[in-house]
């Protein structure tokens, strides 16, 4: 990575403002999962080591401005300060009088938690004043949420460019390795790529097209290629806007010499529910009043082999409708097989990361990233503001 980190900046004694990613999942008051939070910790334990004063800043839900009660950072200060063992001060306001008094209490190495950014309508709209109120609390700037960096909010954009901005170690790591793994990759390279609708998934096949090797395509937005390809559906997902486009990605893939991997069977179900009758048919016989809500069996099995047999896999998108049990079968195979490959495996956030989860795979991944919008813009190619505006090298 071409920007600053860590190592370039002397924090001894320092204010640190570091802008962490603990969007969590909460349930009654209790963090449900706290995978985000211990992936800030080598950051927040070594700005403390060092003896700065660590500002901790997080956004939690989309209160869009307003103080939404069940969005407070509270239960987050609590687990914070479980994991890392050491009291966390948590204020309730996001800066002045509250924030200025607790940091005059506090001394080196200590952690402050200030409230959910997002309480402020500026945050979103990076408002100058925000972003200045961030930057007049702390000598230096660090960023460690890449699961937000594809925003460009007050404390992710306008508040780097007011102090010295550093990436923290989580920034620099799922940088580094989504980085390598689309600038550098080692071949076969496979990327998987499911969820529900291909309209979200266009720059990302897209680019994705000009590095693989394969490129299988899994979940609701396989039907679109389906039926690109002359076969009927059924009631499946389908984007009808979208069948051109489809038709090019599968002529560009043969340009471009790119295995293209579609179904070859489906579990079809009589209804979008648990306890709908289902049964396996191959791709060309998806019965008029049914949807394909899963990959079938002989898909599994082909999409496994091409796993195994590769040296690096990205994925994203679940390859069904995970969150059913009948239909939880294919996320599950092409989640073994990653966990199972040789190869590095990568699992590019959000509902994929949740799957790997759920299936008891995520300790057998080499790399599960924090983002999930963020992964997949970056997968895209594109620049993410919250990186950019950090200080070069
Ligand atoms: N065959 C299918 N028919 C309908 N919905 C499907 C099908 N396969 C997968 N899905 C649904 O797709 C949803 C995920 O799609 P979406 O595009 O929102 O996820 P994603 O954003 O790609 O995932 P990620 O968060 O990993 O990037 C899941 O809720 C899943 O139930
Ligand atoms: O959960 C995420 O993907 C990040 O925390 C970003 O959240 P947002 O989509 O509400 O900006």
């Amino acid at each position: 990575m071409n920007k600053k980190t860590l190592q370039d900046l002397d924090v001894k004694g320092k204010k640190v403002f570091c802008r962490v990613d603990f969007n969590v999942p909460m349930k009654d008051g209790e963090v449900t999962d706290d995978t985000r939070i211990k992936a800030a910790l080598p950051t927040i334990s070594y700005l403390s080591e060092q003896g700065a004063i660590v500002i901790l800043a997080s956004h939690l839900g989309r209160p869009k401005g307003q103080v939404v009660e069940d969005l407070r950072l509270d239960p987050v200060a609590k687990r914070l300060s479980d994991l890392i063992g050491k009291d966390v001060v948590k204020t309730d306001a996001v800066y002045g009088k509250e924030v200025n008094e607790a940091l005059s209490q506090i001394s080196d190495g200590d952690i402050l938690l200030i409230e959910n950014v997002r309480f402020e309508a500026g945050e979103e709209k990076n408002d100058p004043q925000i972003s200045q109120s961030f930057a007049a609390m702390a000598d230096f700037y660090v960023n460690d949420a890449f699961g937000a960096a594809h925003r460009a909010h007050a404390s992710t954009v306008g508040v780097a460019e007011k102090l010295p901005a550093a990436a923290g170690y989580l920034m620099q790591k799922e940088i580094d390795v989504l980085g390598k793994a689309l600038e550098n990759p080692e071949r076969p390279f496979t990327a998987i790529i499911g969820g529900a609708k291909v309209k979200d998934k266009i720059n990302v096949i897209d680019n994705l097209l000009d590095k693989v090797d394969n490129l299988i395509v899994g979940g609701g937005l396989a039907y679109t290629f389906i039926k690109a390809q002359g076969h009927e559906i059924g009631k499946s997902l389908l984007e009808e806007d979208k069948i051109d486009l489809a038709k090019e990605f599968m002529k560009k893939a043969e340009e471009k010499g790119v295995n293209f991997v579609l179904p070859v069977d489906a579990v079809v179900a009589d209804d979008f529910s648990e306890t709908a009758d289902t049964k396996i048919v191959s791709i060309d016989q998806i019965p008029s009043d049914w949807e394909a809500l899963d990959i079938g069996p002989e898909t599994r099995e082909k999409y496994s082999q091409i796993v195994a047999d590769s040296k690096l896999i990205i994925w994203n998108g679940p390859m069904g409708v995970f969150e059913m049990n009948a239909f939880a079968g294919g996320t599950k195979s092409v989640a073994e097989a990653l966990a199972n490959t040789e190869g590095y495996s990568i699992i590019g956030g959000g509902d994929s990361a949740a799957a790997v989860e759920k299936f008891g795979f995520a300790e057998e991944m080499d790399h599960v990233s924090t983002g999930g919008g963020a992964s997949l813009e970056f997968m895209e190619g594109k620049v993410l503001p919250g990186v950019q505006a950090l200080d070069d090298k």
